[in-house]
């Protein structure tokens, strides 16, 4: 070999460890990007803080046309733990739910890996509504230990972007990450929502009440509308239990909140606010409307008795105290108003219970 030769080939060489320097910096970049994104999801406190990262995020950082999120949730319970959080549904059309994946795509009949593939409408049009032009996607398993729990899909305009032969490693860890951090978030939003919540009723306890008071008084105030507060106590409950145990003392509190909750509107705010008292927050209502309202559930309460397995007759009724409040946009502490408006319903439960119980009284109104 002459010394050009080898001149040649150490040039040669040369350039090809320059391509090999210049791919491993390009890989470690975007694996960098990579590991970022993840750790923003892995990051995040709240569903609705994950479902933008998700949706949004992914989206704009992949630069990708459809980014779609679809949970498994047959007892809608991930769409109340969302509703809890103040969240509206309809700000993200990403966000999609199903009782299970069969049925949403055909791919989803046997999902074990990311499925990348042409897009086609008769297969995908369900994963990607309102999205037109697309011409590949990736679908990517979401869950752990053979439970799947949803899929995380995207869309691209190029056809090359997801297709068949790739490799799919990358997405699987995403699909690893993403399902951690949804399991995450959703046992958080779970805590925070058993400590707002009674056991026995299901409904929200006086915590969430005193804190959603406050909400409610100020969203009158700024509307300069009325907020009403009806005061509910089973009558002699007590007796109930002396009766016929605390067992059955347990079932007729759990009977008489259904049978208030048929009565109030998903505007209307319910808690168990304490041993046998409940209270309604009905906003916009007026003190004759409520006053309405309030008949009516004390009728809904007493017009049957509830038949327990043994066959015992328990008789229910309510006393109920109502009151109104117009607060006016001079009130300088809520948390004031709030106390007063439910020790005016207070001294208008006592009055209903002096006056013989299973009845109605209205609190004067507030200003
Ligand atoms: N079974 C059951 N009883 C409860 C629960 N929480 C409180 N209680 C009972 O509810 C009763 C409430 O009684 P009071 O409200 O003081 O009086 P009352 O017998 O309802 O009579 P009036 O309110 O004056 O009509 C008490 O005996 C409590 O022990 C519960 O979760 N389950």
């Amino acid at each position: 070999m002459t010394a050009r030769d080898l001149e040649a080939e150490i040039r040669e060489l040369q350039r090809r460890i320059g391509v090999l320097v210049e791919e491993a910096a390009t890989n470690e970049r975007l694996l960098r990007r990579n590991q970022e994104r993840e750790l923003t999801l892995l990051k995040t406190e709240t569903l609705a803080q994950l479902i933008e990262a998700i949706c949004d995020g992914l989206k704009a950082s992949y630069g990708l046309e459809a980014v779609s999120l679809l949970l498994v949730d047959p007892q809608h319970e991930i769409r109340h733990l969302l509703i809890a959080e103040q969240l509206n549904l309809e700000d993200f059309p990403g966000l999609l739910f199903a009782d299970s994946l069969i049925g949403m795509a055909p791919q989803f009949n046997s999902f074990h890996r990311p499925w990348l593939g042409p897009y086609m409408g008769c297969d995908h049009q369900l994963l990607f509504s309102g999205h037109e032009g697309l011409r590949s996607v990736a679908l990517i398993p979401l869950g752990r230990q053979d439970r799947l729990q949803g899929s995380l899909n995207f869309g691209s305009a190029d056809e090359k972007r997801f297709s068949r032969h790739l490799a799919t490693d990358f997405l699987a860890h995403l699909g690893i990450i993403a399902s951690v951090s949804i399991e995450s978030v959703i046992n958080r939003a779970r805590l925070v929502r058993s400590g707002l919540t009674d056991y026995l009723t299901g409904w929200y306890n006086r915590r969430y009440l005193n804190a959603r008071l406050k909400e409610e008084l100020a969203r009158a105030q700024r509307q300069n509308s009325p907020l009403a507060c009806l005061l509910i106590d089973l009558d002699r409950f007590k007796s109930i239990n002396d009766e016929h145990g605390h067992l059955v003392g347990d079932l007729a509190l759990r009977e008489a909140a259904q049978r208030v909750d048929s009565q109030i509107r998903g505007s209307d705010a319910a808690a168990r606010f304490g041993g046998d008292e409940f209270v309604v927050l009905a906003p916009e209502a007026t003190m004759q409307q409520a006053m309405v309202l309030a008949e009516r559930i004390r009728r809904a309460v007493c017009e049957a008795p509830l038949i327990v397995s043994s066959g015992a007759r328990v008789d229910m009724t309510v006393s109920i105290g109502v009151a109104a409040i117009v607060p006016s946009r001079g009130e300088p502490d809520l948390k004031l108003a709030a106390q007063r408006l439910l020790a005016q319903a207070d001294g208008a439960l006592y009055r209903a219970k002096q006056a013989g119980r299973n009845r109605v009284e209205a609190a004067g109104c507030a200003a």
